[in-house]
């Protein structure tokens, strides 16, 4: 299931920047709110009665969507450390890749430094085969899907839908001051990329976000004020889920 050719199964349009679609100006506002405690949509509850994450399944899929600077990766190891997942950072996996000094890791590095999106056949990849790697039962995909050419070949080669999609809603002037101030001497953290990185965000990320909440996947969460602030509302996301969900249960450890 997870070994099907990459190539023979990407969509034709590539992930390149263009103006909003009217499917995406349509789905906009229709994201699922974070709980407060309180029962699950029954949309999303079958989700988790699905057997994903229960032995001898695929692991529990989690995509953490957001723009640069959101704070998916913040949050990610809290949840990690917290609910037992493993985390798969997309963009650490390409920065591994560029670290490996061969010829595919120098077109990541050009890409990566104009703030464009690397093409399916090399994340997909990437990502899969993290997925496959892990003996976790429940996994954090942090940063991936980018676009919905993206989304399209990850789900035709891996057969799998994700079980769940957080969406980390944050304004515009908070990513850019936080990305100025992230200092892990990253070569799209300057102005120039990161208004790059912003359109490509909205123009291509955005439509991901805006297809699983319209199949009732993605929960929002308002991604300003602290970082423990923030987790709060993630706490009560996953503890709403484990709670509710028999396949959810997780080992604080
Ligand atoms: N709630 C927050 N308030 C202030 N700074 C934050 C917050 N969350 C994350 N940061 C900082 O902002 C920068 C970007 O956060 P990060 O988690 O890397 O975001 P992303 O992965 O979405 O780009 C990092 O330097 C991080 O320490
Ligand atoms: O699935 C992915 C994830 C990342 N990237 C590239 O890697 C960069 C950094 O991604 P990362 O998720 O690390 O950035 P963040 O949003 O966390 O700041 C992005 O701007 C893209 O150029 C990509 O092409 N595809
Ligand atoms: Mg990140």
């Amino acid at each position: 299931m997870w070994r099907r050719r990459l190539s023979a199964l990407l969509p034709r349009s590539p992930c390149s920047s263009s103006a909003p679609s009217s499917y995406q100006q349509q789905h906009r506002h229709i994201l699922l709110p974070t709980p407060n405690e309180k029962p699950l949509a029954p949309s999303l509850l079958r989700l988790f009665t699905s057997q994903a994450g229960s032995d001898g399944g695929r692991p529990f899929i989690a995509f953490i969507l957001g723009g640069p600077g959101s704070g998916k990766g913040t949050q990610c190891t809290r949840i990690a450390s917290d609910f037992g997942f493993a985390h798969v950072s997309a963009g650490d996996l390409l920065r591994n890749e560029i670290s490996s000094g061969t010829d595919q890791g120098e077109l990541i590095l050009e890409i990566i430094r104009e703030g464009r999106i690397v093409p399916s056949e090399i994340t997909v990849e990437l990502v899969r085969k993290a997925i496959e790697s892990t003996t976790a039962k429940r996994v954090l995909i942090d940063g991936f899907p980018r676009c919905e050419e993206n989304r399209i070949a990850f789900e035709k080669l891996t057969g799998t839908e994700p079980d769940l999609v957080v969406f980390f809603d944050c304004p515009e002037d908070l990513m850019v001051k936080r990305l100025l101030g992230r200092n892990q001497g990253r070569v799209d953290d300057n102005i120039e990329t990161i208004k790059k990185r912003l359109k490509v965000f909205e123009s291509l990320n955005m439509p991901v976000v805006n297809y699983y909440s319209s199949k009732g996947k993605a929960h929002k969460i308002n991604a300003t004020g602290t970082a423990d602030e923030i987790f709060e509302s993630v706490r009560k996301l996953f503890s709403s889920l484990s709670m509710q969900c028999p396949h959810f249960k997780y080992n604080r450890q």
